[in-house]
């Protein structure tokens, strides 16, 4: 069954029109805010406020920004600088990562495809690195690994405390999620995008529309716009408050949840002059872990269980091995009969994308 409704407070920030209303603070759009200090900090009833509006944030739009987050705006200065030094190095010295698979460990890239949702070119370089539960990183730039593991430790735990709160948002026990998805061996990526400047940008974007195949992912890029997400039908160019970091729901919350919280479209467009990053910490379940809706959740959804149980492994190995973009990775889990509107085009031509 739904939570009750909170009652809406009225985005200052949209007076009129637009998405109006929206639970709590909220950004340019009425993109929601979550504070993470009164999260975790705050006294009771501020804490179960909080709760409701993220609840409410990942059902609205399965994204929103997260403000109070402990990740110190230097450490995200030294990501951005050593993926900079890691791009830049001699093609030599990253010839194993750029000769990965995609079930290496890390792996470098360059893509440049026609994506037919978007009916356009995508241009976007990469550089993945898987960082739990096993730790790797490329030998070089020397500093990169002590910076990656300390990031990957920050934006991990703070990913599963929103875990436990969004777990609690859905009426359960606040380590419930975590416990059928045996979080504590969580899958763990740093994923480093590179969007070269398109002068005259039509018909060229940095990544086609696509959800990210995890439970969270979070977001921050280099102070250029480009990142959008899909609301209520349309696309919203997401434009990040001072501080704060993007928060992504992932396939993997659509299924534990019932469905009730849906993983968020988005796609990156490329600007014009100048080169945008963005820079990508993902939280999965254990690979192992098979996933599937929490129990009591599908018992009170009078539709019943709306997703089979998949092992996450299995589910990232289709989602990267078969031709799709948006959502079509979801349907291999998705019960006949649902209703749920599915998005996937089958006759697509593009590489499965999203951050692996
Ligand atoms: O660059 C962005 O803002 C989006 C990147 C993304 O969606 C991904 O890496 O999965
Ligand atoms: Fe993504």
């Amino acid at each position: 069954h739904k939570m009750p409704t909170p009652s809406h407070r009225h985005c200052p920030n949209h007076p009129k029109g637009g998405h109006g209303d929206c639970a709590g603070a909220c950004g340019g759009d009425g993109i929601p805010v979550i504070d993470l200090g009164v999260l975790l900090n705050g006294n009771a009833e501020q804490r179960s406020q909080a709760t409701r509006e993220l609840g409410q944030a990942c059902e609205d739009w399965g994204f929103f920004m997260v403000i109070n987050h402990g990740v110190p705006e230097a450490l995200q200065e030294e990501v951005m600088e050593a993926c900079k030094e890691l791009y830049s190095l001699p093609r030599d010295e990253k010839a194993d990562y750029i000769a990965a698979g995609p079930k290496d460990p890390i792996r470098i890239g360059t893509g440049l495809f026609y994506s037919d949702v978007d009916d356009a070119i995508c241009r976007r370089d990469y550089m993945k690195m898987i960082a739990h539960p096993e730790f790797h990183c490329p030998a070089k730039p020397a500093k990169l690994r002590d910076i990656a593991v300390e990031y990957s430790a920050r934006t991990r735990q703070l990913l599963l405390e929103l875990a436990k709160a969004i777990s609690e948002s859905l009426g359960l026990d606040r380590g419930r999620i975590s416990e059928v998805l045996n979080l504590e061996s969580c899958f763990q990526i740093l994923v480093g995008n590179n969007y070269p400047p398109y002068a005259g940008s039509d018909g060229v974007m940095g990544i086609s529309a696509h959800s990210d195949h995890g439970l969270l992912t979070l977001l921050f890029q280099n102070g250029v716009d480009g990142l959008q997400v899909m609301h209520n039908g349309q696309w919203v160019t997401a434009k990040p408050l001072p501080g704060s970091l993007f928060i992504l729901t992932g396939d993997q919350l659509e299924i534990v949840s019932n469905g009730r919280y849906k993983a968020v479209l988005h796609r990156a467009l490329v600007h014009g002059g100048q080169t945008r990053m963005s820079f990508v910490s993902l939280v999965g379940p254990c690979l192992d872990a098979v996933v599937e809706p929490v129990l009591e959740l599908a018992q009170n959804d009078p539709q019943g269980m709306k997703f089979r149980g998949i092992r996450y492994r299995d589910y990232m190995e289709h989602q990267q091995s078969s031709k799709m973009n948006t959502k079509a990775a979801l349907d291999i889990v998705r019960v006949q009969g649902d209703i749920l509107t599915c998005e996937s085009t089958p006759n697509s031509s593009t590489e499965a994308d999203s951050s692996d």
